[in-house]
């Protein structure tokens, strides 16, 4: 099923979800954490992988929505189908349905590769992790969260582009709200980046030590 994270058990590493909307500031600190030596799985990256390597998820997604969204390289032309499923609900599960299922496939072999590789942490950098996996497959959930605003001129500022797009992306995501009621530490990205790397920490030693661990 699309979405399943199997559950955390106790002969697992501990499992902690990293998660926030567009823009929040979550890669960010999914980088800063990767510098302390943990292990993080990228969901967007694997995610990226499916649409932008020629293979059968490249081809599936054309069998759906149509040669106007294959690019001249042969793979997925990104901001095409961005205008397409961030404005159409159906259209979005329709990808979801296409792209998820071979995130949770690559994200399990990542995880078992890394548990039997000795971590004894691995975080899931998961921007979907309220939304499809739901937060019983983790130990915890730390939620980052940013004034809006600043997210949307990051974006724009960073990635090139513009608000209508952010704006569209965030109308698909869980709000704020629901992340602060359902993540078990929150992780204030409304200063600077010093600011980031202090707050972002505090919350990564206080979830490892509640776990009876530390790095
Ligand atoms: C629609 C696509 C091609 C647009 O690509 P684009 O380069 O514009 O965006 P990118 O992937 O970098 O994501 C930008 C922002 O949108 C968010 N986002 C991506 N997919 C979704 C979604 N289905 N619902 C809500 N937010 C989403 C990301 O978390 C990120 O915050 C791409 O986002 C995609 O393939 N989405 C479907 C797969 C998915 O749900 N991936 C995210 C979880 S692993
Ligand atoms: N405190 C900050 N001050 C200034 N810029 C910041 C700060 N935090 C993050 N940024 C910048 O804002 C942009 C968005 O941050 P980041 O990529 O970490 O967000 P994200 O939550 O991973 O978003 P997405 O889900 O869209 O990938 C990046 O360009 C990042 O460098």
């Amino acid at each position: 099923m699309p979405g399943s994270i199997p559950p955390s058990r106790p002969d697992r590493p501990l499992r902690i979800g990293l998660t926030g909307g567009i823009g929040a500031g979550k890669s960010t600190v999914a980088a800063l954490w990767r510098e302390r030596g943990l292990r993080v799985i990228d969901l967007d990256a694997h995610s990226r992988a499916v649409l932008d390597v020629p293979g059968d998820g490249v081809e599936e997604a054309i069998v759906r929505f149509g040669e106007g969204v294959r690019n001249p390289a042969g793979t997925i032309d990104r901001a095409a189908m961005a205008r397409i499923v961030f404005a159409d609900a159906a259209a979005r599960a329709d990808l979801e349905q296409i792209v998820l299922s071979r995130v949770d496939r690559a994200v399990a072999e990542e995880e078992a590769e890394a548990a039997a590789s000795g971590e004894r942490v691995i975080i899931h950098d998961s921007p979907l992790l309220l939304e499809k996996h739901g937060e019983s497959g983790y130990d915890a959930v730390v939620a980052v969260l940013a004034r809006r605003e600043d997210r949307i001129e990051r974006v724009v500022r960073d990635r090139g582009r513009d608000r209508g797009y952010v704006e569209s992306v965030m109308a698909a995501q869980a709000t704020d709200l629901e992340r602060i009621r359902r993540a078990d530490r929150l992780v204030l990205n409304t200063a600077d980046r010093p600011a980031l790397l202090a707050r972002s920490g505090r919350a990564l030693d206080a979830v490892l030590e509640e776990h009876d661990l530390r790095t």
